[in-house]
């Protein structure tokens, strides 16, 4: 059965050779075009419908699957181009994979393996570019940047971070958690590049810099959160400040992780520490605002098993075990040439199964 019937419609952008851009939503292996509903579901990308808010996500969502219920025209995906669904306003990236965090750490850090002190009192996070969020399929190219002392060129432990991304609809600033449903349409995946050596040269004190900045590719889906359900949100100890509470609900999806066609990891997103609602109430809490198009991301999405985690930092131990590919190849970071995509299912509001989207891209010289 298809993961993309009528109980999930993601949103996205298409265009038809020398069509302009128009707002569609995915049904199985095909697209239907929005603008015959007229609104905010004719216009080029999916600004206006994110600022109009429940009330009007609703309402294009009762209209979308009225139409997708009859038998509207349904383009092949085969036959559009897809393109970046809405304006990204600002990027924010957290790091709330408790098992991520420990990886990361015991990697990168053995001196100090464990948690960072402060890690469970607030989701770290650490706020992005925007201008390079790109769709999925935009070729990667190979960043360059400082590898060390007294070495400048292409990076060699180009890396990936399988998450899920949160799309703002409603701005808003001093959020609470329980703000989350009114001003968050839906969820894209992610995957956030990393070049580790750049990364590892430049972060300290401040974060990661250039080692993050070159690109980051969504899906050109979003699936918003109606056609999701909630599950009951992690168990947290310490307990948070009271600006963190009530924790706001989980999310049980299930991400995969593909080189080149083989699947080497599952991560499951469940096993998330913070959850996006106080991520965006974290984000807002010192009056700092979040306006229409404003993603945020979870962070790696790293599971406790060796095939969970969400970048090849771990999942290779930074090289030290490479993975062995379907066609016999051996990696410990991406080669020119190489394609990861990252997908995603969950059990839907209507209780079956559905996809996620995907995002993929290729890296090249
Ligand atoms: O622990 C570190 O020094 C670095 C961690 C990351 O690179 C992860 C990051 O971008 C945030 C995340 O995706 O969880
Ligand atoms: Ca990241
Ligand atoms: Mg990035």
């Amino acid at each position: 059965m298809s993961r993309y019937g009528s109980e999930n419609l993601p949103y996205g952008v298409f265009s038809r050779p020398r069509g302009e851009r128009r707002l569609g939503v995915r049904l199985g292996s095909s697209v239907v075009d929005l603008s015959v509903l007229g609104g905010q579901l004719a216009a080029p990308s999916l600004n206006a419908l994110l600022a109009a808010g429940p009330a009007g996500w609703a309402a294009a969502r009762a209209a979308v699957t009225e139409l997708a219920a009859g038998s509207p025209e349904r383009i092949p995906l085969s036959e559009v181009t897809l393109h970046l669904p809405f304006e990204v306003a600002d990027y924010t990236d957290f790091y709330s994979s408790e098992h991520h965090a420990r990886n990361v750490s015991a990697i990168l850090r053995p001196g100090e393996a464990g948690l960072p002190p402060h890690w469970k009192h607030l989701p770290i996070g650490y706020h992005g570019r925007s201008s390079t969020v790109v769709v999925s399929g935009t070729p990667i190219r190979r960043p360059h940047g400082q590898l060390g002392e007294g070495v400048f060129g292409p990076s060699r432990r180009l890396d990936v971070e399988a998450e899920v991304g949160f799309v703002v609809g409603v701005p808003g600033r001093r959020l609470r958690t329980t703000d989350f449903a009114g001003h968050v349409f839906g969820i894209t995946l992610v995957n956030d590049w990393s070049a580790r050596d750049i990364q590892a040269w430049e972060y300290r004190p401040l974060g990661p810099f250039l080692a993050k900045s070159f690109a980051t590719s969504v899906s050109p889906w979003v699936v918003p959160l109606s056609a999701l359900v909630g599950s009951s949100s992690p168990l947290q100890d310490p307990q948070p400040l009271d600006y963190l509470l009530p924790a706001g609900p989980g999310f049980d999806l299930r991400l995969s992780v593909e080189w080149n066609d083989t699947r080497v990891s599952a991560p499951p997103f469940a096993s998330m520490y913070w959850t996006a609602a106080q991520q965006l109430a974290h984000l807002t809490s010192n009056g700092a605002s979040v306006r229409t198009g404003d993603l945020f991301a979870s962070g790696t999405v790293s599971g406790p098993a060796r095939d969970e985690v969400g970048s090849f930092l771990e999942l290779t131990r930074n090289g030290a075990e490479p993975v062995k590919l379907a066609d016999g190849s051996v990696r410990g970071f991406l080669e020119d040439g190489d394609k990861v995509t990252i997908s995603g299912t969950a059990i839907g509001a209507a209780g079956v199964e559905i996809g996620l989207g995907e995002v993929t891209g290729t890296v090249v010289p």
